[in-house]
């Protein structure tokens, strides 16, 4: 632990996803809970569900014990490099860009209507100075 901890990244956990090779995060910890999965009052099924990816939530939500918390020291195996996003976060990171293009694209659309305005105020102003002469 401590300062020797292994750093892993979110993608180098994701490969470990089978019941053969089971690794998940919990809390920015990352836990080989292979050896466990059978023997989870939980059910294997639970655990497999989150195999390769970030538990902390699930894990939480059960309110698990001090019992569980305890075991977790005799699964872990590193930590997760703390400059990396989680992958979730990234993903929020491309909405604002996708609203930008979207407002890009209302913006234009808007344009297009003033420049047909201002077109059909010149013609119109054409065809009442046109009148104006003809009546004068
Ligand atoms: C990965 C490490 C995990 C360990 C070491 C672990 C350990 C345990 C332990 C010891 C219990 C018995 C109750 C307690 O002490 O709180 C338990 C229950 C349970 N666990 Fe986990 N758990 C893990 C992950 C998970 C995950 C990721 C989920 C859900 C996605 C989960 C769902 C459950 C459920 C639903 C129960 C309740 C079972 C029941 O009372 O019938 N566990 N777990």
């Amino acid at each position: 632990m401590g300062a020797e901890s292994k750093l892993f990244t979110y993608s180098d956990v994701s490969a470990h996803n089978t019941s053969e090779d089971c690794w998940v995060i919990i809390n920015g910890k990352v836990y080989d809970v292979t050896s466990y999965l059978n023997d989870h009052p939980g059910g294997d099924e639970v655990v497999l569900g989150q195999a390769g990816k970030d538990a902390s939530e699930e894990f939480e939500d059960v309110g698990h014990g001090s019992a569980a918390r305890l075991m977790l020291d005799e699964f872990y195996v590193g930590e997760v490099d703390p400059s990396m996003k989680r992958p979730t976060d990234t993903m929020d990171a491309t909405l604002p860009p996708t609203e930008d293009l979207k407002d890009e694209s209302m913006g234009y659309l808007t344009n297009k209507f003033l420049y047909f305005l201002i077109a059909l105020a010149i013609i119109g102003l054409g065809m009442g100075i046109h009148l104006f002469n003809f009546a004068s």
